[in-house]
């Protein structure tokens, strides 16, 4: 079809279009020779039209594709195309040789039971597989628990119930010990459910896989409550995450309006990435600020938190303030030990930037108007937002997500992740999941319009003056060094550890 515009001939607007580069995920047949092809046993499920599967359409090729950037805009960035996920023709496994590993890693998640159950469910009605055996407690479980074996009866309610019933862990990552443990249980399908972390990890141990040439096929299925993982449009059970954080928001509103000068603080997960805390506050419309990790902010002087809250007290009587965990951990003061404090998987211990937050402000109204109420109500709901079970619309994503990663390891597709681009399910490749971020977008518009929502004070801006005030002082003392005068004298920029004082040079 072609494209037309009133302004432009149809060759000049196929101009316009950029050209778009297909990711290719690995396969088994690229390094396993002689690899069987076998047709798809769906063809005769009792539940699948057959003469509807012979027509085309049900089955994927090679062209069915997702296109990653649906906008053309003019950016030299080059498009991608991945495979689209989806029963293939044919497929690379006996179902009756196939023996399934499963495994929960990092932190918990809304659905992770669901897609569980969907993995064995579908596995074993979609394929006919009998043998799978879920790895408990994580990477560690592959070399020091026995799997559990897993069957439909046995999962039947498992999307039920919140957590993951395989169990999880961080750390006790070890490599060679894992993948030795695959190959001495026999296993040729590893499903990976995990985080960024997790993700990482998948990486190497597809790695060694190959290097080790073994017919195994290994698939990871991104978790992460967070939506800290790139390329996918949203990770499963971040949206249930973002439903139980209303609860925490609207109890703080209401204890904050029934305060005199009341302020309701509500801290919620995301280590490096506020989507969480951003969804929250678009969807409650009760914040009155919202802090996450990619914006700086500093509490004292103009355009800093005090004076903003201060505003609103005087304006509305009460506030309420939503902050992410990992917001502001750079100006929180901390030891030498706390600086270097990691949990089991490498991840830096974070700050309680909720309690910081509690204090200061009590010591800002005492310090300003020492003779009248004020209240902080400090809400933490921590866990309580990820130890659920997931909503009706993370149940249906977890399922499709397990089915798409079924179909794509029973065609013999490898280290490879799957997820939904841009509404549409896609094979994509492991290493591209496990480097890419998902970063909350500051200059685009959903942060305008949380800001539009707020009336925050553009943090942005200061923090821009900021980092030219560090880069000029930066600049000063290279010349100061190269030009051999005053290098002694010259005094640290504002850093961690100051009471958030606005930048010197604004
Ligand atoms: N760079 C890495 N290489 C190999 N393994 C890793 C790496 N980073 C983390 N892992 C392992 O992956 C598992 C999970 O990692 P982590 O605890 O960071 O959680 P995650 O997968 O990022 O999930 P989340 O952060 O969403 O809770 C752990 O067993 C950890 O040892
Ligand atoms: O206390 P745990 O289990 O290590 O998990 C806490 C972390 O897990 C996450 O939910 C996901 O990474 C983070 O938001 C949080 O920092
Ligand atoms: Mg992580």
């Amino acid at each position: 079809m072609a494209v037309t515009s009133n302004s432009a001939s149809d060759s000049d607007i196929s101009k316009l279009f950029k050209p778009i580069y297909l990711k290719e995920v690995p396969r088994l047949s690229n390094y396993v020779p002689n690899l069987q092809t076998r047709p798809n046993p769906l063809d005769h499920n009792p539940y699948f039209d057959t003469h509807q599967l012979q027509q085309d359409g049900f089955y994927l090729t090679q062209s069915d594709l997702v296109l990653r950037q649906i906008e053309n805009d003019p950016s030299p960035l080059p498009r991608f195309a991945y495979h689209r996920a989806g029963p293939r023709k044919h497929i690379r496994f006996e179902p009756s040789d196939v023996r399934v590993a499963i495994v929960t890693c990092g932190g918990l998640c809304p659905g992770l039971n669901t897609v569980i159950r969907e993995l064995v469910v579908g596995l074993w009605h979609l394929y006919g597989v009998r043998h799978i055996l879920g790895v408990t407690a994580g990477y560690r479980g592959f070399y020091s628990t026995e799997p559990l074996p897993l069957n439909p009866k046995l999962v039947h309610h498992w999307h039920d119930v919140g957590g993951t019933l395989l169990q999880t862990s961080r750390g006790g990552f070890d490599l060679n010990r894992i993948v030795d443990a695959i190959q001495n249980h026999a296993f040729n399908q590893v499903y990976i459910i995990g985080g960024d972390g997790t993700m990482k990890g998948a990486v190497k141990i597809y790695d060694e896989i190959r290097s080790r040439k073994l017919e195994v096929a290994v698939v990871g299925i991104p978790k992460t409550v967070d939506n800290d993982v790139g390329i996918i449009d949203k990770s499963f059970g971040f949206q249930t995450a973002v439903e139980m954080a209303q609860q925490a928001i609207s109890a703080a509103h209401v204890e904050a309006e029934s305060a005199v000068n009341g302020i309701g603080l509500v801290k919620l997960m995301g280590r490096s990435t506020g989507h969480i805390a951003l969804h929250a506050t678009l969807s409650s419309r009760d914040v009155d600020c919202c802090l996450i990790p990619e914006i700086d902010f500093y509490l004292e002087g103009k355009g800093g938190l005090f004076e903003f809250l201060g505003q609103r007290l005087k304006e509305n009587g009460h506030a309420v303030l939503v902050v992410a965990e990992g917001a502001g951990q750079d100006i929180i003061p901390r030891t030498d030990s706390q600086k270097e404090e990691r949990d089991e998987s490498g991840n830096l211990v974070f700050l309680d930037v909720g309690e910081w937050l509690k204090t200061e402000l009590k010591h800002w109204w005492a310090r300003e108007h020492p003779h009248e109420l004020f209240t902080v109500k400090y809400i933490d709901p921590t866990y309580m937002i990820r130890a659920v079970h997931a909503n009706a619309a993370d149940n249906l994503y977890c399922t499709l997500l397990a089915h798409s990663a079924i179909h794509g390891v029973m065609a013999g597709y490898t280290g490879f992740v799957t997820g939904p681009i841009n509404g549409n399910y896609a094979y994509i490749p492991l290493e591209d999941v496990a480097q890419a971020k998902n970063p909350v977008d500051t200059k685009d518009h959903k942060w305008s319009w949380v800001r539009s929502v707020t009336n925050q004070p553009d943090f942005v801006r200061r923090s821009v003056q900021r980092e030219r005030a560090e880069n000029a002082w930066d600049l000063t003392r290279r010349e100061g060094f190269l030009s051999g005068k005053n290098a002694g004298n010259m005094e640290e920029p504002m850093k961690g550890g100051h009471q958030g004082g606005p930048p010197s040079a604004t």
